[in-house]
């Protein structure tokens, strides 16, 4: 082992020392020269042995490549020359011998074998694997082998050193190698000094591909190959040359080593040793070098195509699913479904649909569309894409948090007076009033806990937040007049609760009144489903008497004890998220907003989104007015620092940082906007014309901003019942405060949508603004105008009516087929006239069977414009030639007649809108 491991080591040293030693080589050409024609001839001599056969055919048998380097064995002689027949036979024993020592260094040169195995069937060509084979001999059937490629490829290999040396040329490396024997190699390598063989090898290696590589130091076949020719054919094209170049090695190696049998041997070995490990590994490597080159080529191509074709089948894949706003353009579309927007066009135009690529289709459309492609499409909405993710709770302990209770009941059944009572029943006397702020919402406190009610009773606005996606009630409390009993509102107030799945309390409210029925309620109610705990139901009753503060306590304990059931928790230290309760312009202050926080805790200084604007928190103030540093959960609280104002039900979230705020906000806004736009139906300048004269309903856009939140919604109802199936009026932004900028780029997205202020005039940069994107603002301080000059604007919207009017009777007599052209009506106008740009109806029995334009009108042979009653013509229907004889033709044409809005009929005919604006 440690003369192996010593052996191993040498190669490069050897390999160095051949370097060196390179004028001996050289001097050694001539010789080699020689050789290389002996070698020429060793084919025959190998052929007329006998025994090399068998040795042969044994390892085809065996490793079927392997069999070359068999003929090796001949190293034993020291000189090329020896390499005959004789040798091979004698090579048999060497390699016994070997095999132990090969065994143990053989490892590193399985290339010997792939040297044979190029040569698998040259070895008889290139006797003695001798040098010329393999550089040489480009011919040789190791060609192949040589290519340049395998030579690297050789040479990368490690181990390719050694198996390359012997391994490849069975015959070529042993040549090369010192093609001799050992001394092949090695010798070669080593100064190859001495034998020709090995050091020309090597050296030589230099004129002859075997010597060469086994000279060089690596694969020898890239050496070898590159400078000389005789290198590098056999490195190149052959195999032969190849394996010597890879040979190199292990042929130099061993010759290094100095044991020239060793060298030379090594190669054969390889088939003795039956090679076991090596020689398979040779095998393999073999493989692996030659024929995996090309393999690995077509391999690697193979593996570009199918890539490419992967990547251009994915690039056009149509996607199973996509992801779309609510209106989306055919470019947009196409570009999301990898499609030609050509090809969309397409697919719409046999849909009926005119449009180009970058106009819009709705979702519906789209949907449509893209099941033809069997993609599904998801609507995305607003709050989808601007999404502010909740902290998520982890491992943070939820505390307890006060109830929020909503007051609902019927009319004057007293919530407001309920309200009143329990907040002034537990504020510090004094407090209540003058400095007690209404902002929406309170909280009490009581010696049991505190309760947040919400300032607000009636259904209207707990159904208006919860259509806002804000349910925020975990309470109801019901107020029913123990004097009058359950009344419609009671009812709807029930049905409401109910569908929110929010737990009702009944306050039995008026029992001081000498007629209050209380057992009454109690029945009423149960005959809804709400039986009170007294009778074996689970509904808390509670009488009280507003007016005198009599069962308030017991009222909010029982609010209590309900939260209790309901064990109302929240996340104190997450950021803060809340409901908007009202926004208002306060002056002095600017913008504020009452939220109720629902999770977190909100501090002054944090930044948020409230609906569709964004903020930092510049003061929070409770319902008492008192300014405070923080809120916690289900508390109501004034904040002040809004960039605008968000309705009643708009979520409220703190954000991480002032500018994901600031950029959550914004798109919020660019979504809003285009939806605002998307809601106004083919209303731009651009086509409106086109939509009238398409026939399609006409919208105005209406935006009303007002003095006060009241005046503005009797303006928006006043206006809404201006709409008819012809012009729909679409108040697209309503409320309180000055026209802001912001009005106007809603009404500029809109193209159409007008402005209109009551009592309130535009800021400044708004009239700049208006001025700029020629937006109308309009300014009224009567409802009453505001409604008939809006009244009249949309009069002058309305398109002309069309009627058709009969300018002529004709009948039909005769009926003349005209090849090609169809059938001409002989007829006869009874009355009035036909024209040529007329229009008919064609009527039989009573029935209009076709109405159409006439394609000819001809008096004899002539075509002419018009035909008087009394006389004969030739008619031609376009698209028709079912005509027959007896047929009457109804001449028309169509007039555009002005109308008046009050033509159209009014979608609310109840109530005529200057009426009801007065
Ligand atoms: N006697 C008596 N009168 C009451 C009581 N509670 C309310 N009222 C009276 O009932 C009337 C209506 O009370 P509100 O509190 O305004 O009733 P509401 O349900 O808020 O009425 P709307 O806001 O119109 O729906 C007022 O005149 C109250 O003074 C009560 O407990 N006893």
């Amino acid at each position: 082992m440690a003369e192996d491991l010593e052996n191993t080591q040498k190669p490069k040293v050897i390999l160095n020392k051949q370097r060196k030693s390179d004028s001996p080589a050289d001097s050694s050409d001539q010789t080699e020269k020689k050789k290389v024609v002996v070698v020429k001839k060793k084919p025959a001599a190998a052929a007329a042995s006998s025994q090399p056969a068998p040795v042969q055919e044994e390892h085809v048998e065996r490793k079927k490549v392997h069999v070359v380097p068999v003929h090796h064995p001949a190293p034993e002689t020291p000189q090329a020359s020896s390499v005959s027949s004789g040798d091979a036979v004698q090579s048999a024993p060497v390699q016994e011998k070997r095999k132990a020592t090969s065994i143990e260094l053989s490892p590193p040169r399985p290339n010997v074998k792939v040297g044979n195995l190029a040569d698998r069937t040259k070895p008889a060509q290139r006797p003695g694997g001798s040098y010329p084979p393999r550089g040489g001999s480009p011919s040789g059937p190791g060609r192949d082998n040589f290519s340049g490629a395998q030579a690297r490829e050789g040479a990368r290999d490690s181990f390719g050193y050694n198996g390359q040396g012997g391994a490849p040329r069975s015959g070529g490396y042993q040549g090369g190698q010192g093609g001799a024997p050992r001394s092949g190699g090695y010798q070669g390598g080593q100064g190859g000094a001495p034998r020709s063989g090995g050091y020309q090898g090597g050296q030589g290696g230099a004129p002859r591909p075997g010597g060469y590589q086994g000279g060089a130091p690596r694969p020898g076949g890239y050496q070898g190959g590159a400078p000389r020719p005789g290198g590098y054919q056999g490195g190149a094209p052959r195999p032969g040359g190849y394996q010597g170049g890879q040979g190199r090695p292990g042929g130099g190696y061993q010759g290094g080593q100095g044991r020239p049998g060793g060298s030379g041997p090594a190669p054969l070995p390889l088939d003795s040793r039956g090679g076991a490990g090596a020689t398979k590994k040779g095998f393999k490597g073999k493989k692996a070098t030659q024929y995996s080159r090309r393999n690995k080529e077509d391999d690697f191509e193979q593996k570009l195509i199918l890539q490419k074709k992967k990547a251009l089948d994915k690039a056009n894949a149509i996607p199973k699913e996509i992801e779309i706003m609510e209106t989306i353009s055919v470019s947009e579309l196409a570009r999301k479904m990898n499609l030609k927007a050509s090809e969309l066009i397409g697919k719409l135009m046999g849909m009926g649909m005119m449009v180009t690529m970058n106009q819009s289709i709705d979702a519906d459309t789209a949907t449509i569309l893209a099941s033809e492609y069997d993609c599904t499409v998801h609507i995305v909405s607003l709050y989808d894409e601007t999404v502010i993710e909740s902290e998520s709770d982890g491992s943070v302990e939820l505390l307890h948090r006060p109830p929020v209770v909503t007051i609902m009941g019927h009319v004057d059944h007293g919530k407001t007076k309920t309200l009143d009572a329990i907040r002034s029943a537990n504020v510090a006397a004094g407090e209540f009033g003058g400095i007690t702020q209404h902002i929406g919402a309170y909280t009490v406190e009581t010696g049991k806990g505190k309760v947040t009610f919400l300032d607000t009773p009636g259904h209207e606005a707990f159904t208006m937040m919860r259509a806002r996606g804000a349910e925020i009630t975990d309470i109801v409390v019901l107020v029913v007049a123990a004097d009058d009993g359950v009344m419609p509102q009671t009812i709807e107030a029930i049905n409401h609760a109910k569908d929110a799945k929010v737990p009702i309390i009944v306050a039995v409210n008026k029992i001081d009144k000498p007629e209050a029925n209380p057992d009454k309620v109690m029945t009423q109610l149960s005959e809804r489903g709400l039986i009170p705990e007294a009778w074996g139901g689970d509904t808390i009753f509670v009488p009280i008497s507003a007016l005198q503060k009599v069962g308030l306590d017991t009222l909010l304990d029982a609010i209590l004890l309900q939260a209790e059931v309901l064990e109302l928790t929240a996340n104190y230290e997450c950021r803060a998220e809340g409901k908007v309760i009202e926004s208002r312009i306060d002056h002095g202050r600017g913008i504020v907003a009452t939220i109720i926080v629902e999770r977190g805790t909100l501090r002054t200084g944090d930044s948020y989104v409230a609906g569709v604007f964004s903020g930092r928190v510049r003061a929070i103030f409770n319902d008492r007015g008192e300014k405070l540093e923080e809120a916690t959960p289900s508390m109501p609280v004034e904040i002040l620092g809004l960039e605008g104002m968000p309705n009643a039900g708009d979520p409220f979230q703190v954000t991480e940082t002032e500018r994901i705020a600031r950029q959550i906000s914004s798109k919020r806004q660019e979504l809003k906007r285009f939806e605002n736009s998307r809601n106004i139906k083919k209303v731009t300048l651009d086509n409106l014309y086109d939509t009238i004269n398409q026939g399609e309903i006409l919208e105005l856009k209406v935006i009303i901003k007002g003095d006060v939140q009241g005046s503005v919604e009797a303006l928006k109802q006043s206006l809404e019942k201006l709409s008819t199936r012809d012009v729909r009026l679409n108040v697209i932004h309503a409320s309180a405060g000055a026209i802001n900028d912001s009005d106007v780029m809603l009404a500029a997205a809109d193209s159409n949508a007008i402005i209109i202020g009551f009592n309130v005039r535009p800021t400044p940069q708004a009239k700049l603004l208006a001025e700029q994107e020629k937006v109308d603002i309009r300014k009224y301080n009567i409802i009453y105008k505001a409604v008939e000059e809006i009244e009249q604007a949309m009069e002058g919207m309305l398109k002309p009516d069309i009627k058709e009017e009969v300018i002529g009777t004709v009948e039909v007599r005769d009926v003349i087929k005209v090849p090609k052209i169809g059938a001409i009506a002989g007829s006869y106008v009874l009355q009035g006239l036909i024209k040529r740009s007329s229009s008919v109806n064609v009527i039989r029995e009573g029935i209009v069977v076709h109405s159409g334009k006439l394609s000819s009108l001809r008096r004899f042979k002539d075509d002419v414009k018009e035909v008087a009653s009394g006389f004969e013509c030739g008619i031609g229907l376009d698209n028709y030639s079912d005509i027959k004889v007896g047929d009457q033709l109804e001449v028309i044409e169509y007039v555009e007649v002005a109308r008046k809005l009050k033509d159209s009929e009014k979608l609310d005919k109840s109530v005529p809108s200057k009426e009801k604006a007065e």
